[in-house]
C-alpha cells in the first residue's frame, strides 16, 4: 500500500544511486578495514589483500555478533528510568520508547569489565573484526530484506515518506516502514542508539587492550581516541531521547541505508582511528596532545550547546534558559530560534561535530590520509543532511524559513558555507 498524497522526491540519486550505495558502501568498509591493518595504509589507492587466507571468514563471527545482538536487546527491555513518547504520527496517535541508553552502556561496561578480570582476551576481538564485519553486512542485508517484506503487511499510515516509490530497489535500500516493531522492541530506535554505537566503544577499548598486550601500554594517542570517542557515545545515550526528534526517526523508512549504517557502518568505519592507530603507533607530545584536547573540547561545548539549546526549546519555549532568545514565528505555530547558537549558523551542531572529528583524526598525525577517512565522508554527510533538513524546514515552514535564511545566511561554518 502507498502512502496518500503527492510522491516524494527520489533522494540519494534515485534506483541508480541507491544501488550503486549499496556496493559501494560496504566495498569502502573493507577496503578500510584492510587498508588500516596494511603497511602502507593507503586511503586512495588499490584495496589492500587480505592478512591471511580465510581471514574475512570465521564460524564464531555469526555467534558472538548474534550474542552481542541479543545482549543489546536483552538491556534494551529492561526497565527504563523513563518512558518517552515520540512525535505525533500520521494516525495521530504516538509511540512509547524506553529511556535506557545509557543503562546499557554502563551494563555492558561492567559486564566487560567483570569479563576481563575472568581472563576474557578482549583485545583478541581485534583478530575477529573483518569476520564481524562480514556477518553484519549480511546480516544488514537479510534484516533488510525482511523489514521490507513486513512493509508489504503494513497499513499505509506506518509507512515513510520518502521509501516508498514503488520501485524495490530504492524502497529497499530507504526503507519502507517508519518505526517497524517487533513486539515492543522499535527496531530503529534500538539499530541507531545500542549494538552499533556501544559496539563501536568496545572494539576501540579492544584495540587499546591489544596495543598494551603489543607494546606494554597503550599510547596517548589511542588514550585520547578512546576518550573523545566515549565522550561522543556516552553523550548519545544520556541525551537519547533527543534522537526521537531527529529525522532518522520521523521521516526516514527503516531499510538498508539504517540499517547497515547502524549495524555494520558505525562500528567498523567509525573505529578506524583505533584501528590504524594499532597498526602505525604514533609518538604523540603532551603539548599537541593538549592542544588537540582543547579542540575537543571546544568542537564538544558547541555541538552539545547547540543540541541542548534547541532541545530545551522545543520541549518549553519559555523555559528561562532560552526564553530570552530571539525568535521567528511560523504558520505552524511552532517557532525558530535566530539568536544563540542557532543564530550564528544554521546548523551549529554539525559545526562542533565537525570540529570533533577533526580532533579525532589528528592523534593518528599526519603522515597517513587514511584516519582522517571519517572527518571527509562526515563532512559529505553533514552537507547532504543538511540540505535535505533545509529541504523538509522549507516545506514545514515556508516563508518563514526563507526569512530564517535570510536572518543567517551561512549553513555550518560562519562566512565560509
Ligand atoms: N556522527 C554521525 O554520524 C552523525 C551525527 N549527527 C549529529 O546528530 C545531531 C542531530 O542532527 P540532525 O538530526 O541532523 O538534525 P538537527 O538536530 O540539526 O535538527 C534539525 C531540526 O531542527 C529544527 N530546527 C532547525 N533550525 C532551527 C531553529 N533555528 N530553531 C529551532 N529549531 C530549529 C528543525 O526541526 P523542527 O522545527 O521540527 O524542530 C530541523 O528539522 C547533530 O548534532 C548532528 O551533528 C547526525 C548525523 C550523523
Ligand atoms: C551508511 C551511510 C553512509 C549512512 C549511514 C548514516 C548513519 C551511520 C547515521 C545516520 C544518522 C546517524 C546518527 C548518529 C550515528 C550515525 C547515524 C546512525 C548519532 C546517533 C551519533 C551521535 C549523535 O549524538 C546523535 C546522532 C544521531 C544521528
Amino acid at each position: 500500500m502507498a502512502p496518500q498524497g503527492s510522491p516524494a522526491p527520489l533522494e540519494f540519486g534515485g534506483p541508480l544511486g541507491a544501488a550503486a550505495l549499496m556496493l559501494l558502501l560496504p566495498a569502502t568498509m573493507f577496503h578500510l578495514l584492510l587498508a588500516a591493518r596494511s603497511g602502507p595504509a593507503r586511503l586512495l589507492g588499490l584495496p589492500a589483500p587480505p592478512p591471511a587466507p580465510g581471514a574475512l571468514w570465521s564460524p564464531a563471527a555469526p555467534l558472538l555478533w548474534l550474542s552481542w545482538l541479543g545482549l543489546q536487546a536483552a538491556f534494551y527491555l529492561l526497565p527504563a528510568r523513563k518512558v518517552a513518547e515520540g512525535q505525533e504520527l500520521k494516525d495521530k496517535s504516538r509511540l512509547r520508547y524506553p529511556i535506557n541508553g545509557f543503562q546499557a552502556l554502563v551494563l555492558t561496561a561492567l559486564l566487560v569489565g567483570l569479563g576481563v578480570c575472568a581472563g576474557l582476551p578482549l583485545g583478541m576481538l581485534t583478530d575477529m573484526l573483518l569476520p564481524l564485519a562480514a556477518v553484519a553486512t549480511l546480516a544488514a542485508f537479510l534484516f533488510s530484506l525482511l523489514l521490507y517484506l513486513k512493509a508489504l503487511l503494513a497499513p499505509a499510515s506506518a509507512l515513510a515518506p520518502g521509501g516508498n516509490s514503488g520501485n524495490p530497489i530504492y524502497d529497499f535500500f530507504l526503507g519502507r516502514e517508519l518505526n517497524p516493531r517487533l513486539g515492543s522492541l522499535d527496531c530503529k530506535y534500538f539499530c541507531e542508539l545500542r549494538p552499533g554505537l556501544i559496539g563501536w566503544v568496545l572494539i576501540n577499548l579492544a584495540l587499546l587492550v591489544q596495543e598494551a598486550e603489543l607494546r606494554g601500554s597503550p599510547s596517548l594517542a589511542m588514550w585520547l581516541v578512546n576518550g573523545f570517542q566515549l565522550l561522543y557515545v556516552g553523550d548519545a545515550l544520556w541525551h537519547e531521547e533527543a534522537i526521537l526528534t531527529t529525522m532518522d526517526i520521523t521521516h526516514d523508512g527503516f531499510g538498508f541505508m539504517l540499517a547497515f549504517g547502524d549495524l555494520a557502518w558505525v562500528p567498523f568505519t567509525y573505529s578506524l582511528q583505533a584501528q590504524f592507530l594499532l597498526y602505525h603507533p604514533q609518538p604523540l607530545e603532551l603539548p599537541v596532545a593538549s592542544v588537540i584536547c582543547l579542540i575537543n573540547a571546544v568542537g564538544y561545548y558547541i555541538f552539545r550547546g547547540a543540541n541542548s539549546q534547541k532541545n530545551t526549546f522545543r520541549k518549553n519555549p519559555s523555559d528561562p534558559r532560552v526564553a530570552g532568545l530571539e525568535t521567528i514565528s511560523t504558520a505552524t505555530g511552532r517557532q525558530l530560534l535566530v539568536s544563540g547558537w542557532w543564530g550564528m549558523v544554521r546548523h551549529p551542531n554539525y559545526l562542533g561535530d565537525l570540529i570533533m572529528a577533526l580532533a579525532w583524526s589528528l592523534p593518528c598525525g599526519v603522515s597517513h590520509l587514511l584516519p582522517y577517512f571519517y572527518l571527509l565522508y562526515f563532512t559529505a554527510l553533514l552537507v547532504h543532511r543538511e540540505a535535505r533538513d533545509e529541504q523538509q524546514c522549507l516545506r514545514k515552514y515556508g516563508l518563514a524559513w526563507r526569512e530564517y535564511c535570510r536572518r543567517v545566511p551561512y549553513r555550518i561554518v560562519p562566512y565560509v558555507y
